[in-house]
């Protein structure tokens, strides 16, 4: 026995055969009858409709057989298969390949064998439609031809098989993409519109009903421009159209899918009119449909809102209207820079302005770079590249000359925008700062001034805080105190103000800062660093802001250590007496004056003591006249003692000396004086050796509250009572009546 070779495509004919989906299927009545034809036909009592599978053969179809399937390897269809014509064996037991094959030598003892290949419209060789006897014989021409046709009849069911299992194929792919279509259309928020080619609407999206407010019922079938479309908006659309096509366009149709009918979608913003009167603002891609030979038959329009973007981009022009407005108010203009493009992307007028450039053409940013001089242009542009490098902002004013010519100063301040660690573009203010200028140039050349004045002023100056503290002080004030500035800005005024003169100053300076006076000028003392006292003219005012606030002291301060000294030693020549320094006949007549209205306006008494020595003249005579003089020293330090502090002890030239007790309660405390002065005598005077006894006559008047006494009248009763006492012995008192 011959086992059958195996097809040249093999490999392939067996996947073909296994896609059909045939092996093992159900029987089929069209199958079955080409069977039966054939055993008819051919007169065989056998005829099947064989499948070559890889082990075996299966019966799709049998006529006079009960088996459904042999193994390959022994059935006659595999020799039949590689042929291209009827495989015809009329006597298996003549033929080498089958004499022993068990379907020969046994069940179903076949003699005969004819059968013709079943081949596929690809060319695979399928099978066989075999017809079988069990004694030998050959086919008539006729049957050949017959089982020929029969056998082409087969593989026309076999086609069609095919190209029902393809159907099929197609349909379930078509029920797929219908049913993610349907999905799609559905789920999507999009409105999504299709129309035939005159416009009128054949569907009408889920999204499109809730987007517009009606229902697909009442859309479709119309034609659009349909209820929801802005017609002054198309209108509009149609003029722009004329102009671009150089023709008349109607608002029709037309205007939505210009763009279509040259086999482009387009994308445009529209204005939808919604069922309850709002606007919608969409986004409208309208693209032509074609159907399977490529002709246009309709177009979809696919809209989404842009509401929410529209309104962002009102705010933001809105913004951008405020920001470029306030710039203009405030003089103040804005920009942006490109790093990757490296381009000035946005300035605004009030930039444009200060460059007095016309916008909207942006220069190069080495077009920018020119409006600098050379130097504030490498100094600007070394900032850029380190605010790119680091993202650090920055602050500068620099020179400018503008498109004219016009010199000025600007201010540009700008910082990075980052974007994951990297600068991608560069904003800033730009700001028109000559006026500003010109007054910090004023301001600095007035504090210069005022510096200058402060520094070189002949007299000491300050600026002191409100507390005291010296926050400004010139070389004047240092000589004059002894500290050098920075010694003296550690110290407030309060430190360096001898204590007796301090209270008064801060009386003053209280009234200065609470506004009461303006200005107050006086003379104290400080204390020198090398702790001498120093007598200053002083002269302080106070700086106040706007409203009034004040703000620090303003101290002038001269150095009258020595006029005043001068003066001092002046009015002690004019109003003392030098050999004893005590008061004279000026200055008592003075005190007289001061204690005769005190008395008056208390209520109280007074007494006028007018002394005279006892024979001085002998002293002088005899001891000499700088022995009188000391002597005469002496006198007034022993009446010193006699008397409290508010009396005054007067020399009146001579060897006369006149007392005013300025306050007495009775006329016996003069009298008690009197005595006292009388006892101190007692004691004699050493002077050079010599012990001098010395007596004196005094005097007294007295004036009373309730009986005044003018001053030169007191003097005269005074005098006269001393003279009475002289009278009466010396070396006492009389009283003038
Ligand atoms: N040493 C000295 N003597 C003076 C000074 N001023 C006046 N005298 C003298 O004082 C004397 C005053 O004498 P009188 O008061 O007139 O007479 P007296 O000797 O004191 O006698 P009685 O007053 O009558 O007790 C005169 O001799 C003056 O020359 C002075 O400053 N120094």
């Amino acid at each position: 026995m011959k086992t059958p070779s195996l097809p040249h495509n093999e490999v392939s004919r067996l996947e073909f055969l296994k896609n059909l989906n045939i092996l093992d299927s159900l029987p089929e009545q069209s199958f079955d009858d080409l069977a039966t034809l054939a055993s008819e036909i051919c007169k065989t009592p056998i005829a099947i409709i064989t499948l070559l599978d890889e082990s075996r053969q299966w019966f799709k179809s049998k006529v006079g057989l009960t088996a459904t399937e042999t193994p390959r390897e022994i059935s006659f269809c595999g020799h039949a298969i590689l042929g291209n014509d009827i495989f015809e064996i009329p006597n298996a037991l003549d033929d080498d390949r089958f004499i022993d094959n068990p379907l020969v030598t046994g069940n179903p003892n076949i003699r005969f064998y004819a059968g013709i290949p079943l081949v596929s419209s690809v060319n695979y060789a399928l099978g066989t439609l075999c017809v079988i006897d069990q004694k030998a014989r050959e086919l008539s021409e006729e049957q050949r031809h017959s089982l020929k046709k029969l056998g082409r009849l087969v593989e026309a069911l076999i086609e069609a098989r095919i190209q029902y299992q393809k159907l099929q194929e197609m349909s379930a792919a078509l029920f797929d993409k219908t049913t993610f279509l349907n999905t799609l259309l559905s789920s999507t928020d999009e409105s999504i519109i299709s129309t035939d080619l005159n416009g009128l609407i054949t569907s009408f999206s889920r999204g499109s009903e809730s987007m517009l407010g009606y229902t697909a019922d009442e859309v479709v079938g119309l034609k659009t421009p349909a209820i929801f479309h802005d017609v002054k908006e198309m209108h509009q659309r149609a003029h722009e159209l004329s102009h671009i096509l150089n023709k008349p366009i109607e608002t029709s149709f037309y205007v939505f899918i210009s763009q279509a009918l040259q086999r482009k979608s387009e994308t445009r913003e529209w204005t939808y009119i919604r069922k309850n009167g709002t606007s919608l603002p969409v986004s409208l891609t309208v693209t032509p449909m074609y159907d399977n030979t490529g002709e246009l038959f309709g177009y979809l329009g696919v809209a989404h809102d842009i509401s929410l973007r529209k309104q962002a981009e009102q705010e933001t022009s809105y913004m951008a209207g405020i920001l470029e407005r306030t710039g203009e108010l405030a003089k103040v203009g804005g920009w942006e820079f490109d790093i990757a493009s490296m381009q000035i992307k946005h300035w605004t007028t009030e930039v444009f302005r200060i460059h007095e450039l016309d916008p909207p053409q942006l220069p190069s940013l080495e077009q920018a770079m020119t409006f600098y001089p050379p130097e504030s242009r490498r100094e600007l542009e070394a900032t850029i590249d380190q605010a790119t490098q680091t993202g650090m902002p920055w602050d500068m004013e620099l020179p400018f000359t503008t498109a004219k010519g016009k010199h000025i100063w600007v201010r540009t301040q700008g910082s990075a925008i980052m974007r994951d660690g990297k600068a991608t573009s560069l904003i800033g203010a730009f700001q028109d700062i000559t006026s500003q200028k010109t007054v910090e140039n004023a301001l600095k050349t007035r504090e210069k001034s005022f510096n200058d004045i402060i520094e070189y002023a002949p007299i000491g100056m300050a600026i002191v805080s409100l507390e005291g503290r010296f926050t400004r002080v010139n070389q004047a004030l240092c000589n004059i105190v002894g500290y050098s500035s920075e010694e003296l800005m550690q110290l407030t005024f309060q430190e360096i103000t001898f204590p007796d003169d301090l209270e008064a100053d801060l009386e003053r300076v209280s009234q200065l800062i609470e506004d009461k006076i303006s200005t107050y000028q006086t003379q104290k003392r400080y204390i020198h660093k090398d702790k001498r006292i120093v007598w200053v003219q002083l002269s302080v005012s106070i700086s106040r802001d706007q409203d009034r606030t004040p703000k620090y002291l303003i101290a002038q301060i001269e150095d009258i250590t020595e006029r005043k000294y001068q003066h001092e030693e002046a009015e002690q020549f004019a109003y003392h007496d030098p050999l004893t320094n005590l008061p004279n006949r000026r200055m008592l007549l003075s005190r007289l004056h001061h204690a005769l209205m005190q008395t008056e306006r208390f209520y109280r008494a007074m007494a006028l003591m007018f002394l005279d020595l006892d024979h001085f003249k002998n002293i002088n005579d005899s001891l000499g006249h700088d022995v009188g003089d000391m002597l005469l020293k002496e006198v007034a330090n022993r009446l010193l003692k006699c008397v409290r502090s508010i009396d005054t002890v007067s020399r009146h030239g001579g060897d006369e000396f006149v007392i005013v007790l300025s306050e007495i309660s009775h006329t016996e405390d003069a009298e008690l004086v009197a005595q006292k002065i009388i006892a101190s005598f007692k004691e004699p005077i050493l002077i050079n050796g010599h012990e001098i006894m010395m007596s004196t006559s005094i005097g007294i008047a007295v004036s009373k509250h309730e009986k005044p006494t003018k001053a030169d009248e007191l003097m005269k009763h005074a005098d006269k009572a001393m003279y009475e006492a002289k009278g009466a012995g010396r070396n006492r008192y009389c009283f003038h009546d």
